[in-house]
């Protein structure tokens, strides 16, 4: 296996890609997961623009895919992106980050512990987990767009303007990623069918959501066509087991 794409990516992807699956390893029981007709490492090359692809694919007793993926656009833009999806017969959020960066440093920075629920509340433990957290301050904090209403109150989206705002966002998403997989590892599994009906139908309409975000799907296109796109990203990135 060569090395790694985040060798050859922004620092903070590369340090933010080693953190998640440094806390995997260590709070997880980790077992591989077979990526669909061997995603794991894919080229792309339609409009000019080289995209490359390396997924990296986990499962676990509480969750059905923990997925880590890193892209690179030429040399020009780099992605981190990340989702740990729940089992479904675990009532629990869903943790997603993504880091998008240009030559010029990290423009987006999103992390979140987003909840499934109808009324989009996050389980007890989660809120007085997260409120305990101390408060950080952003100087470039950004707008969600129209689609983001699936996130909680403590998404942190912000474009960190130096090197001391980027390791604050590390040190913050590993603080997300541990409280996430210590609650995770201690839940029960949930009994009722209909409890599960109902995690299921709120991890569709988080994936529903996330597919309507045109930045990624226009970047994808660029590389690969509308049809590998959507199949990419109704697969791949935010798939459903509904
Ligand atoms: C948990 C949250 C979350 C998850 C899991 C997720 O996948 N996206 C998530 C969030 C999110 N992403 C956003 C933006 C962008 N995403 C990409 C691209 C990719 N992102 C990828 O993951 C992949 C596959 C590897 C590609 C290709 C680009 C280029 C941008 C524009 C960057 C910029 O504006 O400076 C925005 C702002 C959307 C807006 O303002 O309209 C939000 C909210």
């Amino acid at each position: 296996m060569q090395t790694s794409l985040r060798s050859r990516q922004h620092p903070l992807i590369h340090q933010l890609a080693n953190c998640i699956e440094s806390v995997w390893q260590e709070h997880l029981d980790l077992s591989p997961y077979q990526v669909p007709e061997d995603l794991g490492y894919v080229e792309g090359c339609l409009e000019g623009e080289r995209l490359v692809i390396e997924n990296h694919c986990y499962q676990t007793p509480q969750f059905r895919k923990l997925h880590l993926e890193l892209a690179q656009v030429g040399n020009s833009l780099d992605i981190l992106h990340c989702v740990m999806f729940p089992n479904p017969e675990y009532a629990l959020p869903i943790f997603g980050s993504d880091l998008v960066g240009g030559r010029s440093g990290i423009n987006a920075a999103i992390v979140d512990l987003s909840p499934i629920n109808k009324d989009r509340s996050l389980p007890k433990i989660y809120h007085t987990r997260l409120s305990a957290l101390s408060a950080i301050q952003f100087s470039q904090p950004r707008a969600l767009p129209q689609w983001g209403d699936i996130f909680s109150e403590f998404c942190l989206f912000v474009r960190p303007v130096d090197t001391q705002e980027e390791a604050a966002f590390l040190q913050r998403v590993r603080e997300f990623l541990i409280l996430h997989c210590q609650i995770a590892s201690t839940s029960t599994p949930l009994t009722s069918h209909l409890e599960v009906a109902r995690v299921l139908s709120g991890q569709k309409s988080y994936c529903t959501k996330q597919q309507q975000n045109d930045k990624t799907r226009r970047v994808l296109e660029k590389s690969f066509g509308s049809e590998w796109t959507e199949r990419y990203m109704t697969t791949m990135l935010f798939d459903c087991a509904a």
